[in-house]
């Protein structure tokens, strides 16, 4: 979730967590001037009444009177200017946004300093009336400030997420990523929806034990459309009371924006509820069913959590973890297609590893480095949540000589991190082996992984092993089975690369829709891939 207004509509997701952080703060587009007035006449209620902050914050771009910086934030890609800023400005600056200060943080080591060691200050959300508190009740963990529910859903969330917990999903990521090479084999037109299929029924194998065959099963299609709900009414300048909170005041009666975000609650619970009482039924009649809203269900009292309290938990899942996975492998699809170099190499690596008798597999992971350093450089060349999802301060701070007052809202810019030419020489191009040294992966001096694309402190991405897990399979069986090149025109005869630079504007971001020529390597493919399915392909569950 980037700081300013994304169009989620273009990218929904991260349910859990829309698109903009700050809606209400982002570049205001009113089209009526009596709506502008209003905006005006509060800023100045506030600017005479409202506490006023020590003037230390780490200086930045000028503003306007009341907006601050409102004007200058760009709708598209912010955090390509946010990086300019940086440079300019310095690793930290502020942008003043109405009454609200954020810091953006374009550099690794102020964001660990902050959001990782003093992450007790550090891990609340700024406020979303509309979309946390109305829409969601408060229930998304994403969106929630830093609170004791938040902190009892994350204990419970850590045991089933962790590395030892996420290995045990390892069948259920196998057998999908057969299913996405097959599905590339036979459809290769087709390789967004492939990768959509695939992040969003491996994800609700691993919430719900429900497996989406195709990328129209309603078990996928309810829960993006619920989502998509739920990121439209994030959008930037869409809900005067993101503006203006005293509107929050108004009894439902007379205001027709709770009557719709009771609405989408009532669906979302609705549809959450439904999935959650089928894992009830399936463990009552003796299936295993081993997913999170099982483990969830046997915890839910010891974790003193609500019954909806429970069904979010498990159901916001999928905002958070479909859409993140599905753009990571179009970006890599993207990548092996404009970079035939990294494409060939990785194949030589899976060649000389697993050979041609078999799909690689999880046991593989040690030895194939140099597909592990792929996935680390395209969480870093084209970080999937590119802007960042801001963190907000519970205390007062100092860091650096600068005076932080508690409620900043600190954003790690993830793009400008990631293009520190200090730590990363050339960051424009692609190179894997960045990641490598004496045939070992390696990471930098802040991040063992090498990149911070799963964010920072005690909100990082609680999913990030099982992402990762998904990245590796998926790249590797891909890259094993496939040839991914540009295509051709048939005017001219020449190939036509996609662009390295054009990706959605959403929350997280993809490449936007691009052709290549996806065929097999070789005869001896399909045979294997097929093999492979007539093992795993059962209805649900993987390889037992
Ligand atoms: C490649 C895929 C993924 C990427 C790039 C990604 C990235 C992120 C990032 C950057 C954050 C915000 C961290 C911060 O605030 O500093 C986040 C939060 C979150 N992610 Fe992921 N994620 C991915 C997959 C997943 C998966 C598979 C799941 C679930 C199994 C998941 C569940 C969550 C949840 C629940 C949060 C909110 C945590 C909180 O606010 O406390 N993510 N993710």
């Amino acid at each position: 979730m980037s700081a300013v207004v994304l169009d989620p509509m273009q990218n929904a997701t991260l349910a859990g967590s829309a698109p903009p952080i700050l809606p209400h703060l982002s570049p205001l587009t009113p089209t009526s001037t009596s709506v502008l007035a209003a905006i005006v006449a509060v800023a100045v209620l506030y600017a005479l009444t409202g506490k006023r902050t020590k003037a230390t914050l780490p200086p930045g771009p000028p503003g306007l009177p009341f907006i601050g910086n409102i004007r200058d934030i760009p709708k598209s890609r912010p955090w390509v200017k946010f990086a300019e800023w940086t440079d300019q400005y310095g690793p930290m600056y502020t942008l003043k946004l109405g009454r609200t200060n954020m810091i953006v943080i374009g550099r690794a080591g102020p964001a660990i300093e902050l959001l990782d060691k003093r992450s007790a200050k550090y891990s609340s959300r700024a406020r979303l009336i509309m979309t946390s508190e109305l829409v969601s009740r408060g229930l998304r963990m994403t969106f929630m400030p830093y609170s004791d529910l938040w902190r009892r859903q994350r204990r419970l969330l850590h045991q089933l997420t962790s590395p030892a917990a996420s290995s045990t999903y390892e069948p259920i990521q196998e057998q999908e990523s057969t299913q996405i090479v097959l599905d590339m084999l036979n459809d290769p037109e087709n390789h967004w929806p492939h990768c959509q299929r695939y992040a969003g029924s491996t994800i609700m194998q691993i919430a719900f034990n429900k497996r989406a065959p195709t990328c129209k099963d309603p078990a996928i299609t309810r829960m993006r459309a619920i989502n998509e709900m739920m990121t439209k009414t994030a959008v930037a300048g869409r809900y005067l009371v993101d503006s203006l909170p005293f509107l929050n005041w108004i009894p439902e009666a007379l205001a027709p924006f709770k009557q719709e975000a009771h609405a989408i609650f009532d669906e979302t619970l609705s549809l959450f509820k439904s999935h959650v009482d089928d894992v009830r039924e399936a463990v009552a009649g003796g299936d295993d069913a081993h997913c999170f809203t099982k483990y969830i269900l046997q915890q839910q009292e010891s974790y003193q959590l609500s019954d909806n309290e429970a069904t979010f938990l498990a159901g916001a899942m999928f905002g958070a973890g479909s859409d993140t996975t599905a753009d990571g492998i179009s970006t890599f699809i993207m990548t092996m297609v404009t970079h035939p170099e990294i494409q060939k190499k990785a194949q030589e690596e899976l060649d000389r590893v697993v050979g041609r008798d078999r799909l690689p597999n999880f046991a593989d992971q040690p030895d194939l480095v140099y597909i592990g350093a792929i996935v680390r450089e395209m969480m870093r060349w084209r970080t999937i949540i590119a802007g960042g999802l801001a963190h907000c301060s519970t205390e007062d701070d100092t860091y650096n000589g600068y005076f932080i007052p508690k409620g900043t809202v600190v954003l790690a810019n993830h793009w400008a991190i990631h293009m520190d030419p200090e730590l990363y020489p050339e960051p424009q191009l692609y190179k894997p082996e960045r990641f490598i040294k004496d045939g070992k992966l390696v990471g930098t001096k802040f991040s063992d992984l090498g990149h911070h694309g799963y964010g920072f402190g005690r909100r990082i991405c609680p999913g990030k092993h099982i992402a990762e897990r998904s990245l590796f399979i998926v790249f590797s069986r891909l890259l094993w089975a496939l040839s991914l090149r540009p295509s051709v025109n048939p005017q001219t005869g020449k190939e036509e690369p996609p662009s390295v630079d054009a990706f959605s504007e959403g929350f997280s971001s993809h490449p936007l829709a691009f052709t290549c020529r996806i065929e097999p390597r070789g005869d001896w493919v399909r045979e294997v891939v097929e093999l492979e399915w007539r093992e795993v392909g059962s209805d649900k569950g993987g390889r037992k």
